[in-house]
């Protein structure tokens, strides 16, 4: 059986949206997608097109200092944590999101919370959204008390409301006088007891569940998957990222399959585990070799991934014209970086406020 053979790359299992023409993200950026809501009338919730992330590669104190010094010269080693993604979501859908470790999950539900920024792309959020993460947006200094109280300002509550519900959270995090510890004390499965709690009480319209049910007991993972059944029931937005193919299965409907920074298969759940469980066989029937070098050529692909690349992407995936693809090659949104014309402009400008500087200074006493 060759990789191949099952090759799915970017399969439209589900028609809906994700057979829209895509738009150049130069064009997208200013005006809106026709035809938001899909074929059965949900309204769309999250769209995005292209989206991206470039990660800087740890770099020495030096390289830093050089970076700054000659931003032109300082050649920082990227990583593209994502490759330019898109994809539909609608309202009551509940969306699983599976792959290998260091595929990118993580990277694009931080990105949807709004705890990271996309490098380039088109997103469109409708709805507050929550991030229950095991590992992020708790402060371990900081008691569970006083993380529900920061937690919920961070949500725009107000302290009127906070006061009515604390006790709420405190009781469903099942930590008895643990809350009045801090965090640092805490075991990961208290600690996604408490993000868990939390989270559910914010009343999200979109909620992004990031791994936080694998660490947990069995009977909080029991009663947090009937708190998300309750979500599901009221037509809420779910993002629900997991190992446990079991709860995924259980749980969602569609699944969006995350491969090395693309999206591989995106598509209804039965469809897509089963494409992921027969790529996981292919996988593990290699040789310890040639596994290694698989996913070195694939992390090296994130590695050299560029805009070139992506343009050329878009390009190819819409039928563009030559001009349109000079036009994204130009667009901020793919760029990112100040180009020669930027550059030309900025020193023209510190001209005029040098020469203006002097004015002042020597002419005006
Ligand atoms: N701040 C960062 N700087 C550099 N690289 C990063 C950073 N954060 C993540 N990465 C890299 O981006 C890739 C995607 O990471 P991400 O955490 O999104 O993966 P994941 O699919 O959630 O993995 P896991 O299943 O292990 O949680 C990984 O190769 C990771 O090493």
């Amino acid at each position: 059986m060759t990789e191949d053979s099952k090759k799915t790359v970017y399969t439209p299992t589900d028609p809906r949206g994700l057979n829209e023409p895509f738009l150049p993200v130069s064009i997208a950026k200013q005006i809106d997608l026709p035809g938001n809501d899909n074929v059965s009338g949900a309204p769309l919730k999250v769209s995005g097109r292209y989206i991206t992330k470039e990660y800087d590669m740890g770099t020495s104190r030096n390289e830093k200092i050089q970076a700054i010094l000659n931003p032109l010269k300082s050649k920082k080693e990227k990583f593209w944590g994502l490759k330019g993604i898109s994809f539909d979501v609608f309202e009551g859908d509940v969306v699983g999101v599976v792959g290998v470790n260091g595929s990118g999950k993580s990277t694009l539900l931080n990105i949807l919370s709004g705890a990271l920024m996309e490098t380039s792309g088109r997103l469109i959020l409708k709805g507050k959204t929550s991030l229950l993460s095991v590992w992020d947006g708790l402060r371990d200094n900081l008691t569970g008390l006083e993380n529900i109280r920061l937690k919920s300002l961070m949500m725009g509550l107000s302290n009127k409301e906070i006061d009515n519900q604390i006790n709420d959270i405190a009781e469903f995090s099942e930590l008895g006088k643990f809350i009045k510890q801090p965090v640092k004390n805490y075991s990961s499965g208290m600690r996604s007891k408490l993000g868990f709690a939390i989270a559910v009480h914010q009343n999200p319209d979109i909620m992004i569940i990031d791994e936080a049910l694998s660490v947990g007991d069995q009977t909080f993972t029991r009663k947090a998957l009937n708190k998300m059944q309750e979500f599901k029931a009221a037509g809420k937005t779910i993002f629900f990222v997991s190992h446990a193919l079991g709860q995924i299965e259980e749980f969602t409907d569609k699944t969006m399959w995350i491969q090395y920074g693309e999206l591989r298969a995106y598509g209804d759940t039965a469809t897509i585990l089963q494409e992921y469980k027969d790529w996981t066989k292919w996988y593990n029937q290699l040789d310890d070799d040639v596994k290694k070098s698989y996913v070195a050529a694939r992390k090296q692909a994130q590695n050299d991934f560029n805009r070139t690349q992506l343009t050329d992407r878009i390009v190819e995936d819409n039928h563009l014209s030559d001009a349109d693809k000079k036009k994204i090659a130009r667009d901020n949104a793919v760029g990112g970086r100040l180009t020669w014309w930027n550059w030309l402009l900025l020193v023209i400008g510190t001209g005029i406020f040098a020469y203006a500087v002097y004015l002042y200074v020597y002419l005006g006493r």
